[in-house]
């Protein structure tokens, strides 16, 4: 018997964001070497034995942005993974753990706009949001006017979560007011959607760079940060994933704002959702594992969650069980 942690609590109160202060930003330090240091203590070995970490994982579903950002998505595709996020482990599975009588869902669906009406309505009554990426996801090289007018098509579609791109040339040409510009023009299209910001961290060059990256773009108010599109070369790591937690909390120490935080790209295995969800225990405290301040951005890690709780529940892999043939 497992316990399962409080339901998503929704919505969340949004950022309302401050005022361009660049000494804010400059003064946000990094030290490369002690982040790294402190990543390397986070991945341990995690195989799924005990209870507290199989309650993790469970916990571990309802922060997933269940995802499919794929050019061949079809509203099939996109119905068949809204089904994945209203149940997303087999009843059978659910009676094993003990959990029958708890409804448990995924943090939302996030698909490209194309699909957000589909989304939308596989999803009618069930609280589970849709979230959209905009702003030409993922290289974010659209003209600015077209960007918020797709964010503005998303909202008016169903979104309530908008998981918009920065441009990376303002980063690396260290041109922070106009990326506080930029963020905040979303932020106003978004209306009363919540805003994600995705810093593309493998685009930005050093570490210095996410977390000033990340101290504009919570100023300019964004609701979460978010390390990756999922279509760089490096996506959410644990070094770049403490840069930007360490940002939310210098952020909240200096304001009083809350503001979430989304790893997303190669997060594939459930001891990757442990590590991570440790990362913020450790680094935030409890409050920032909820999934109004927490959401792992992934397309196949409710995968191995499903196949660790199996191996968990029944000591073996359930679905292996020898059926003599003829
Ligand atoms: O935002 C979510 C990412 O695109 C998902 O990346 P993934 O396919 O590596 O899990």
């Amino acid at each position: 018997m497992v316990t399962l942690s409080r339901t998503p609590s929704y919505p969340h109160e949004r950022n309302p964001g401050t005022p361009f202060d660049l000494s804010a930003v400059e003064g946000a330090l990094v030290n490369r070497s002690a982040i790294e240091r402190r990543a390397a203590t986070l991945p341990t070995r995690r195989t799924v034995k005990k209870e507290w970490q199989a309650a993790w994982l469970l916990h571990a579903i309802t922060t997933i942005d269940l995802t499919t950002l794929s050019g061949d998505d079809t509203p099939g595709t996109v119905r068949r993974l809204c089904a994945k996020a209203r149940q997303p482990l087999r009843p059978e599975l659910m009676q094993a753990l003990g959990i029958a009588n708890r409804p448990i869902t995924t943090g939302a669906v996030c698909v490209y706009h194309e699909m957000v009406p589909t989304a939308v309505e596989a999803l009618k009554g069930t609280g589970i949001p849709v979230a959209a990426v905009s702003t030409g996801f993922p290289a974010g090289l659209n003209p600015h006017a077209l960007k918020l007018k797709e964010i503005e098509a998303s909202v008016a579609a169903g979104a309530t979560e908008i998981d918009i791109v920065i441009s990376r040339r303002h980063v690396l040409t260290g041109n922070w007011k106009a990326l506080y510009d930029e963020v905040k023009d979303f932020r106003a299209a978004c209306g009363p959607a919540h805003m994600k910001a995705i810093l593309a961290v493998g685009e930005l060059g050093t570490l210095k760079n996410v977390m000033r990256a990340s101290m504009v773009c919570m100023q300019a108010g964004s609701d979460f940060i978010k390390t990756s599109t999922g279509k760089e070369t490096v996506n959410a790591t644990l070094q770049n994933s403490l840069v930007m937690v360490r940002a939310i909390r210098e952020f909240y120490e200096q304001t009083g704002y809350k503001v979430g935080f989304k790893p997303a790209g190669g997060i594939r295995t459930a001891k990757q959702a442990l590590d991570w969800l440790i990362l913020m225990k450790e680094e935030l405290g409890e409050e920032w594992m909820q999934p109004h301040l927490f959401r792992i951005g992934a397309s196949a890690l409710l995968n191995d969650i499903e196949r660790q709780l199996e191996h968990f529940a029944y000591g073996r892999y359930a679905s292996m069980q020898y059926q003599p043939l003829g």
